[in-house]
């Protein structure tokens, strides 16, 4: 393999179980920089999918450690590590900027929606994978197409009424999301569904008789005499009530005095107190309780983590990433990327490739109209910024701010509140600020993104074209596709074929059942195309 890209530049954002597999993948590339980044560090949960880390890293940013492993690998490959969370202050637009593509190699929706955004914004090519047990997911967004927000994202976590969980447990499950909730209300300072009053949060005996005793229960628990128990090691037999009391109130009072917390399904005294209340639960109610591991996994939605998935979407993201530098012509190009490949591992082996809906002309994140400006917010006031973007826009406006109106052209009253302040009275000065501007018939206008610039005190707007970075790319390998229509036989299998429901399950499922899906065959071509270049506008 010789893939040698020198004009890109790439960011990863995660170098976790996918992450790993991409850098293994592209340890014989070349590119201009590769960037990594994640805040995470490692732990020894990671190892056994994680290769790049060994135990010796334990409590070591993974970032830092990957690079540095990869060097030996892949003295050839750029790597710039970076320590931080992608969506943490000086992460700005600016940073992205530099980047032809970003890979996304994380585990939760809010960064990719995060990274989703500003990528649409500034016409930057993402792929995307994510990967569920046996299960995983890849796509590949650019301006235009599909995002990562279109649809929103079907949850698969079962949802269960709050009386069951609150009094009539029937299943260990229940028990568990109970004592979920119970560590909510007691040590993070928000209101869980339990809502119960009355105990002395410093008296844990006051707390235990509040919750484990009690007439509605069909086993009532007393306090008996028992020793504190800080770990759990009984997996060989079933503990006894007094073992059981001896986890509980260790962990009660460790977590009492550690101020506001948020459940970690990696911090074992968490799952200590989890376990123990979940067992004490299933007492009172007379159920019979799962084991230590299951209570674990089922507290932290725990789905184990399959490295052969990972190192498949990884595969297929790279491919992606590939067929996207390589390929010129972009009508087809674009066909592909509206396309999701679906991957199942296991007993049942498939990949599916199915083209997905089209951009969803309601979802904001990938409307096309996004402009920009950089102002000093200690100096320009609301008034004039909106009077501008009224003029840029022609258009009456209000503006939102992350689910907030900020300014709304008919409210008279609540625009004087706010018209005479200065940005900074309602603006971040170092994150990009992104408000959403409508007409006051709801219609999109734009997507603004506001940005702190010491010193600039005119108002000057800027706005990005589809861009067309694709043609930035000069590589001669290119490819033609060549669509054919999927056979009887294929539309039988896909039909058959169970799919891991990341996203959009019944949009699979649509695309499934339609007869004349259409398959990629790829074929090189010789001819290149002329360069572009991204343009931005400034009026
Ligand atoms: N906002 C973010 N910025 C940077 N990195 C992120 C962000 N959110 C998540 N990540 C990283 O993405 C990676 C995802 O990797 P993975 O799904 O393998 O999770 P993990 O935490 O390593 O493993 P597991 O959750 O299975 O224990 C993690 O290393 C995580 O720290
Ligand atoms: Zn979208």
């Amino acid at each position: 393999m010789n893939y040698n890209y020198p004009n890109i530049r790439i960011l990863m954002v995660g170098v976790g179980g996918i992450g790993c597999e991409i850098l293994k993948i592209v340890s014989k590339f070349t590119f201009q920089e590769f960037h990594i980044i994640d805040m995470d560090t490692i732990e020894v949960s990671n190892l056994n999918r994680q290769f790049l880390f060994r135990l010796e890293h334990r409590g070591q940013s993974k970032s830092l450690v990957a690079a540095e492993t990869m060097k030996n690998m892949a003295p050839q490959l750029k790597i710039i590590a970076h320590f931080a969370a992608i969506n943490s202050p000086g992460y700005t637009m600016d940073f992205f900027r530099q980047f032809d593509a970003v890979i996304m190699a994380l585990d939760n929706a809010e960064t990719r929606s995060y990274v989703n955004k500003v990528c649409q914004a500034l016409g930057i090519f993402i792929v995307d994978a994510g990967s569920m047990g046996f299960k995983g997911q890849a796509n590949a967004y650019y301006q235009g197409t599909v995002c990562y927000d279109c649809y929103p994202i079907a949850t698969t976590q079962k949802q269960y009424p709050a009386c069951t969980i609150r009094s009539q447990p029937s299943n260990c499950t229940h028990c568990v999301i109970w004592a979920k909730y119970l560590f909510t209300q007691l040590f993070s300072g928000e209101v869980g569904i339990l809502e119960v009053e009355g105990f002395d949060k410093s008296q844990p005996n006051s707390v235990f008789n509040k919750f484990f005793k009690g007439e509605e229960m069909p086993n009532s628990i007393d306090i008996v005499e028992h020793e504190l128990i800080k770990k759990y090691h009984f997996a060989e037999r079933k503990e006894t009530l007094e073992e059981l009391q001896g986890m509980w109130f260790y962990a009660y009072d460790e977590l009492n005095h550690l101020g506001q917390l948020q459940y970690d399904k990696d911090d074992d005294l968490h799952v200590l107190f989890i376990y123990a209340s979940t067992a004490l639960r299933c007492r009172n109610f007379k159920i019979e309780q799962y084991d230590y591991q299951q209570i674990k996994s089922i507290s932290g939605n725990i789905i184990h983590a399959i490295a052969s998935t990972n190192s498949i979407v990884a595969a297929l993201e790279i491919q992606r990433l590939l067929s996207f530098i390589e390929n010129h012509d972009k009508a087809k190009y674009y066909q592909d990327l509206n396309a999701a490949s679906y991957v199942q591992t296991g007993k049942k082996e498939r990949i599916l490739t199915l083209k997905a809906a089209g951009p969803n002309p309601l979802c904001n994140s990938c409307f096309h109209n996004q402009i920009y400006s950089k102002v000093d917010f200690q100096v320009v006031k609301v008034v004039d910024l909106v009077n501008q973007l009224k003029n840029y826009l022609n258009s009456e406006i209000n503006i939102v701010s992350l689910s907030r109106i900020i300014w709304d052209d008919e409210d008279e009253d609540d625009n004087s509140a706010i018209r005479d302040k200065k940005l900074n009275e309602l603006f971040k000065l170092d994150l990009d600020n992104r408000l959403v501007i409508k007409s006051i018939e709801e219609k999109f206008l734009a997507v603004f993104w506001l940005q702190h610039l010491a010193g600039q005190a005119e108002i000057q707007f800027a706005s990005t074209k589809i861009s067309d970075k694709l043609l930035k790319f000069k590589n001669p390998l290119q490819h033609k596709k060549k669509e054919r229509v999927r056979t009887q036989q294929e539309i039988k299998e896909l039909k058959e074929t169970e799919v891991m429901p990341i996203k959009n399950p019944e949009k699979f499922q649509t695309a499934a059942q339609k007869s004349t899906e259409i398959l990629i065959d790829e074929e090189p071509i010789e001819q290149a195309e002329q360069n572009k270049k991204v343009e931005l506008v400034i009026d």
